[in-house]
């Protein structure tokens, strides 16, 4: 196993198939302050990837500003899938009362999912749910204007009412359209994810009238305070996300939640409920819909049974080093 104190290359399967992926993997990173996470997607370059390891080195190096509260409320994630199976994740996740659902997927073909299939898995959610609790859909901007305008009325009725409807469309004039398009009493709010995460600027969607909640993800915006930075800037709701990572970067989400002056909206973060293993024999899982603030700390046994094949520890050490590179700093730790 390699040194924990320096660079550790983990992977683990998914338990339910997310984004595309039936697995996922990084780099933790350990310096004096803590333990930060490097694990941008493969399909991100490397000049996308500089926020990334910015993010990783200020968990490492510098740790987190002072948590304004000592817990943060979380949603469950239900990803694309048939209704039985979105039951049973919403009954599984540890007490969330707001669930986000992904929509607007396509199959191998390249078509979108049928409507009814969206309003079959929002139908079971809501149950699994009771009338309590909050449901949200993400689109991962899958659809254009009229056909996020045709399909949001039945969702926001499947569902017992949307709470907020995330990046429905691509770019910012389509989500500013969405929100314009839809009826006044019935409209479902707008949150901007991609239009604020992979933007040139990310204050163009704010400016255009484009959102009413943005969705912030530390390590795409390169750390805790960057995110506070925008957030301030940005004058609007925030819900911070995961990208989907290890309980390492998931604690930065964690900080970031706990630091912020408002947190109106359960944040993205429950998401190590989708990896089959974690870096951590403590990891950060929802108490009653809810994380503690707190750092995550790996541990020995869980390191082993996530270690990464010699291929993948090789790909993550060479990309981790050209990162580095463009960023301008050496790589944390020593090379192996
Ligand atoms: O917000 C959540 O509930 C979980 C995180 C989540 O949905 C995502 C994590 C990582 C990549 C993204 O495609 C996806 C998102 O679009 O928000
Ligand atoms: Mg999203």
């Amino acid at each position: 196993m390699p040194d924990p104190r320096a660079t550790v290359v983990y992977r683990t399967a998914l338990t339910t198939r997310f984004r595309g992926l039936d697995s996922r993997d990084g780099v933790l990173v350990r310096g004096d302050a803590g333990w930060g996470e490097f694990s941008p997607f493969w399909d991100y370059d490397d000049a996308e990837c500089v926020p990334w390891l910015r993010a990783a080195r200020e968990g490492a190096d510098d740790g987190w500003p002072t948590p304004v509260r000592d817990h943060v409320p979380v949603n469950v994630t239900v990803p694309a899938v048939g209704p039985d199976r979105a039951r049973e994740i919403v009954a599984g996740s540890r007490g969330c009362r707001t669930a986000k659902v992904k929509v607007a997927q396509r199959g191998s073909g390249g078509d979108l999912e049928p409507l009814s299939a969206e309003i079959a898995r929002l139908e079971a959610v809501r149950d699994a749910l009771g009338s309590g609790g909050r449901v949200r859909v993400d689109a991962n901007g899958a659809w254009d204007v009229d056909e996020a305008l045709r399909r949001l009325p039945h969702l926001d009725r499947a569902a017992g009412g949307l709470e907020y409807v995330e990046q429905p469309c691509a770019d910012v004039a389509g989500l500013a359209a969405v929100r314009r398009g839809q009826r006044g009493d019935a409209a479902v709010p707008v949150a901007a994810d991609e239009s604020i995460r992979r933007a040139e600027d990310p204050l163009a969607v704010v400016r255009a009238d484009g959102a009413d909640v943005v969705v912030l993800k530390v390590q795409p915006l390169g750390g805790v305070r960057a995110c506070l930075e925008l957030a301030e800037l940005v004058g609007l709701p925030v819900v911070v996300s995961s990208a989907l990572e290890s309980s390492v970067g998931i604690a930065a989400g964690v900080a970031l939640a706990a630091a912020l002056p408002e947190l109106p909206y359960a944040c993205g973060l429950a998401t190590v409920q989708l990896f089959a293993d974690d870096v951590t024999d403590h990891p950060l899982l929802p108490v009653d819909g809810a994380l503690p603030v707190r750092a995550a700390e790996p541990t020995r046994a869980a390191l082993g049974a996530t270690a990464a094949d010699p291929a993948t520890e090789d790909r993550w050490r060479d990309r981790l080093a050209r990162v580095a590179a463009r960023a301008g700093r050496p790589t944390v730790g020593p090379a192996r």
